[in-house]
């Protein structure tokens, strides 16, 4: 990974005060979250609804990893591949991370204009509310920031963390794949992101989130409704459920931890890049009051500076629905028009008017 992704926030710092969360019985107001804060914030769900869990050694694996990504934008899977040891060593590495003392964690805090380091997720910018959680950003090597957390043991979490993206960022390309596949994509199509390149200069980013066991849940949000700047977001969660999805003429969903499986979101990018239509999935994560919950998020995205347009292919002799624009770019608008951004974008005439 380079860390050219972190150059985007040095034109766009924001201030969100770092504080401690509160440890008290009743929720203060400046964590109470109502439909004013956040207009889906109590909307409906339906129970009978689930998302679609995909066992990647099914034969028709593509045909049902197209259809979850152009229906919810999102799926859980099971036979990944990826080591159950390796999900129990980021787990541990998350849950140790957060349970040092906060000074300790405020060794490593994120600067305004930065974007690595421990903090609040940067959409707490965009809301008066404060989020029940705290996170931990990683874009490229961890030694640093992670020396400063644990001054004698980092090699081994630096170590965890370098599997786990080879990990990763193997699987991501795969499911790419295979939700492209299930259109008719064909590898030479985008050469970035062809197996035979090794993915080169793709970029990600890992987050790591804490939320701990909460007073009032119910009037609390741990992360606000988002949706990924990414191409694909894979997400592991441990065993407390919290993640809900948003499907439109459903409403929040609950995506139940099941032990071993991960949880795979569309992010803006691919939608761009399918032309709309595989769906980016607005999610949020909610809180509890008899456990706290851990999340590892890895955010993958193509070459920072690649321009990224809707495929040919899929514009198919009309106009496409998006410009081009690199991740760079993307992230810039989303940092300023956050869960506006695609349909800003869409009403570019071209590339050119973004900054
Ligand atoms: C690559 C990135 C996606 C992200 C912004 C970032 O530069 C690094 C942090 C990512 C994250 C993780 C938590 C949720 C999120 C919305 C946020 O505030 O920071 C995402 C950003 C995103 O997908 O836009
Ligand atoms: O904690 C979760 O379940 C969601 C995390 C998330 O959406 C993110 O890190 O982008
Ligand atoms: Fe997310």
């Amino acid at each position: 990974m380079s860390s050219t992704l972190s150059d985007v926030f040095i034109s766009h710092p924001i201030h969100i005060p770092l504080s401690n969360l509160p440890d008290v019985k009743s929720l203060p107001d400046s964590y109470t979250w109502t439909s004013k804060d956040d207009l889906l914030f109590s909307a409906s769900s339906s129970s009978d609804e689930s998302l679609p869990f995909i066992d990647l050694s099914d034969p028709h694996v593509a045909t049902l990893v197209g259809n979850a990504c152009s229906t919810w934008g999102a799926f859980q899977i099971t036979n990944h591949g990826v080591p159950l040891r390796l999900l129990d060593d980021i787990e541990f590495l998350t849950g140790s991370l957060f349970r040092l003392p906060v000074q300790q964690k405020l060794k490593a805090a994120r600067s305004e204009n930065g974007v690595s380091g421990y903090g609040v997720a940067r959409i707490a910018s965009f809301f008066n509310k404060q989020m029940w959680s705290e996170g931990f950003t990683v874009i490229g090597s961890p030694l640093h920031d992670f020396r400063k957390l644990w001054p004698n043991h980092h090699l081994k979490y630096c170590e965890i963390i370098e599997e786990y993206e080879e990990h990763m960022q193997k699987l991501a390309a795969k499911l790419m794949w295979l939700a492209l596949g299930s259109l008719g994509v064909e590898e030479e199509e985008i050469k970035w992101a062809e197996h035979t390149s090794d993915f080169q200069g793709t970029q990600a980013a890992i987050q790591l989130n804490h939320y701990p066991i909460c007073p009032e849940p119910e009037r609390a949000m741990g992360l606000a409704a988002h949706t990924d700047s990414t191409l694909m977001t894979i997400l592991y969660q441990n065993n407390t459920a919290g993640l809900q999805v948003f499907r439109d003429s459903v409403g929040w969903v609950t995506v139940p931890p099941v032990p071993g499986s991960l949880v795979v979101n569309v992010g803006d990018l691919l939608h761009i890049l399918t032309n709309g239509i595989f769906l980016s999935v607005l999610h949020r994560a909610r809180v509890n009051c008899i456990r706290s919950r851990f999340s590892t998020a890895y955010l993958w995205g193509p070459p920072s500076d690649l321009m990224i347009s809707p495929l040919p292919k899929l514009v198919n002799h009309q106009s496409p629905l998006y410009p081009s624009l690199t991740w760079k770019q993307y992230l810039a608008t989303k940092a300023t028009h956050f869960n506006q951004s695609l349909s800003i974008i869409r009403n570019y005439l071209s590339s050119d008017q973004i900054s």
